[in-house]
């Protein structure tokens, strides 16, 4: 088990905006966490990458929970956020060096994958480029190839389909499918239904704080009573308009 979420009570204040979630990242597995605006996928993320404390329930990463180990937990996961950030005073080859350093990689190692990802991102010849001079497509390229060289168990990326061109989906599924393979769980919050049914093995559907359904595509048309075909975007659909 990569990520294991057991009764997650969680938010900003003293309401809770998660109301008790639990669900698994498997290894190998991609899981699509889906929900409208406000259903909290923000917030389970922040809960995960630990810059929200649960107010009950657990979190583990293999086995480890932030308050066992920080520094094994946080080495644990790679996060692409939606907006990406980046140290504008930093250039992309020390946005490289300093993921090197705080994930304790292996230099060589680390800069030859980071090289070929430069390639693959059409990056390479912008190196020395800082965060200014980089569009945001640019920039979200340049969190996902730090992220990709850290060899993390999990990977959470926040809906990666809006800001990147389709050559730079294309390649960050391919990405996605070599990190499955190497035995990596994936956690990707989006909104792009189709594209979420046609790549991820499991789905998360929240509303409202809440777990609604979960599992494959199978699994969710029985628990939701739809029909056979029924798309992700109709389960989802008719999950949320019945509240
Ligand atoms: N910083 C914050 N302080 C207080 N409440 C917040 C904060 N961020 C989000 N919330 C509230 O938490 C709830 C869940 O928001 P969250 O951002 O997790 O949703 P989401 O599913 O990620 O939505 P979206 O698809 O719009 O990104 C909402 O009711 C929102 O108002």
């Amino acid at each position: 088990m990569v990520l294991k979420v057991t009764d997650l009570v969680g938010g900003y204040s003293t309401i809770p905006v998660l109301k008790g979630i639990s669900f698994e990242v498997k290894k190998g597995e991609l899981v699509g966490l889906i929900g409208l605006n406000g259903a909290g996928k923000s917030t389970t993320i922040n809960h995960i990458i630990g810059i929200l404390q649960p107010f009950s329930g657990m979190i583990r990463i293999e086995g480890v929970s932030l308050d066992d180990d920080p520094q094994r937990y946080k080495e644990k996961i790679a996060y692409i956020p939606e907006t990406p950030i980046l140290y504008e005073e930093l250039t992309l080859k020390e946005h490289i060096e300093m993921t090197i350093m705080a994930y304790n990689l292996d230099k060589d190692a680390a800069w030859k994958k980071a090289n070929d990802l430069l390639k693959v991102f059409r990056l390479e010849n912008k190196i020395d480029w800082f965060p200014a001079d980089f569009s945001k497509g640019m920039k979200q390229k340049v969190m996902i190839v730090c992220a990709f060289i850290t060899n993390a168990s999990l990977y959470i990326i926040d809906e990666p389909f809006l800001g990147l061109d389709p050559l730079a989906i294309n390649d960050l599924l391919n990405l996605i499918e070599t990190e499955k393979k190497r035995g990596a769980g994936i956690l990707m919050s989006t909104h792009v239904l189709a594209t979420a049914q046609e790549y991820c093995d499991k789905f998360v559907l929240l509303h409202e704080g809440q777990v609604k359904a979960q599992g494959t595509l199978e699994q969710l048309r029985a628990s939701e009573n739809s029909q056979v075909n029924a798309s992700l975007s109709d389960i989802y659909l008719k999950m949320a308009k019945e509240g």
